[in-house]
């Protein structure tokens, strides 16, 4: 039987991406072979990691950016829309107002943060909490369990209506007005609604590569989402597509504090987001999960998780220095409280079967001058003033 083989040869520079977190690969040449068999039929594909297809997302992103392509600006006319009896622009400021009530609502302090920013900026991220947030509530609000793949396909074709400029709501119509001014590329809020696919029919991750995938997929994309809209510094000497892999690493540590702060609250619902292979090596399987008993073997096993959540963190303080001075403080507030919560099962002594780690008022309170002393002074400066 003949196949034709397709080859594609990938720019070297293009590729060079943070290969296990802190090592970064450089030159990575990869080709993709794609194998059409008779027919047509593709017979064999190379399995690509993650975070090689992930690092695509990023090219892409960071290059629109860099190109300073924006949307297509269409003068969407949301009377046609929307009913109501007043201007374009009354509607969209009250569009951005009831974002800013919903972020307000259920994300106080990142609210609170985002009042640093300018008003453009801040009410475009706004938008993007918005529609984030509606995402994880399809299939973690109360009525998710009437949500299908189905209910999913026709909130993607939603949102293409939505980057087309054609707004169901007047949320939709401030993210339609977002996503035509800033160079945002629609790629990122459709792996978000992939992660929460993925969420649908997926209850164990096999490896860590697996895990990458859906982070990246429910929170990595956010990152990749708001870099656009946050900016970059003009002094910056950073390439783009590091501010946006820093960017990434932020939403992927984000999430995988969330796992580890969850692990009994998911038990009870039958999902185990730990890579099996890793519980396996620790000598640990579902069962000791389920009856939830913090154990020697357990406490090194999150350690080891703990560790790696810790190195993303790392790697997305290497980024946001690099963002426009305006929206550092915010991020850095964000790195701050989310990180103590690796902290705080700590100090549960891994318990996270039954005590639920959190941030303190008074560590959370603490943590915002922090974020702006740093945000002002970048982290080793700040360090310097104290040591003095
Ligand atoms: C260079 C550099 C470091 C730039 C910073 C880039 C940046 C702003 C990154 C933000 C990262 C971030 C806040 C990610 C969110 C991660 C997260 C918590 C995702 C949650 C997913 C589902 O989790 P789960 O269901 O397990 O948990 P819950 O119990 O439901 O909480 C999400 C809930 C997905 C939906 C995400 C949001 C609602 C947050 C969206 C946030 C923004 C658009 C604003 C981000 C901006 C700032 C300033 C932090
Ligand atoms: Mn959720």
């Amino acid at each position: 039987m003949s196949s034709i083989v397709v080859r594609v040869n990938c720019d070297a520079k293009s590729l060079v991406g943070i290969s296990s977190i802190g090592r970064r690969e450089k030159s990575v040449k990869v080709c993709s072979r794609i194998r059409f068999g008779s027919g047509g039929a593709v017979v064999a594909e190379p399995k690509r990691s993650s975070e090689e297809r992930v690092y695509e997302v990023v090219l892409k992103q960071a290059s629109l950016v860099r190109e300073e392509k924006r949307g297509v600006n269409i003068e969407f006319d949301l009377q046609k829309t929307i009913e109501g009896d007043c201007s374009n622009g009354d509607i969209l400021n009250s569009a951005y107002d009831r974002c800013g009530e919903v972020c307000a609502e259920y994300a106080k302090t990142f609210y609170l943060g985002t009042q640093l920013m300018t008003q453009e900026r801040r009410e475009a991220i706004w938008a993007i909490y918005v529609w984030c947030r509606r995402t994880d509530e399809l299939v973690d609000g109360p009525n998710s369990s009437h949500i299908t793949p189905t209910a999913l396909d026709m909130w993607e074709q939603r949102l293409t209506d939505v980057f087309e400029s054609r707004p169901y709501d007047m949320f939709d119509a401030a993210l339609s007005h977002t996503v035509s001014k800033y160079p945002v590329d629609i790629q990122p809020f459709k792996d978000m609604i992939e992660g929460m696919r993925m969420d649908l029919r997926k209850s164990r991750y096999n490896n860590f590569d697996e895990l990458y995938l859906y982070c990246y997929y429910v929170a990595g994309t956010v990152g990749l989402m708001s870099v656009p809209i946050m900016g970059i510094a003009p002094e910056s000497k950073a390439s783009t597509e590091s501010i946006y892999n820093a960017a990434l690493a932020l939403g992927i540590a984000n999430q995988l504090t969330n796992i580890l702060r969850d692990v009994g609250e998911d038990a009870r619902r039958g999902r185990v987001y730990l890579p099996q292979d890793e519980l396996a090596q620790a000598g640990l399987s579902d069962e000791d999960i389920m009856s939830g008993k913090v154990t020697e073997k357990w406490r090194n096993f999150m350690k080891g998780q703990i560790k790696r959540a810790r190195m993303f963190f790392d790697e997305a303080e290497k980024g946001v220095s690099e963002l426009s001075s305006a929206s550092r403080w915010p991020v850095w507030a964000s790195l701050l409280l989310y990180r103590q919560i690796l902290d705080s099962i700590e100090a549960n002594d891994y318990d996270n079967f039954t005590k639920r780690a959190y941030v303190g008022k008074v560590n959370k309170l603490l943590s915002l001058p922090a974020a702006y002393g740093i945000a002002l002074f970048g982290p080793k400066k700040l360090t310097k003033l104290f040591m003095r």
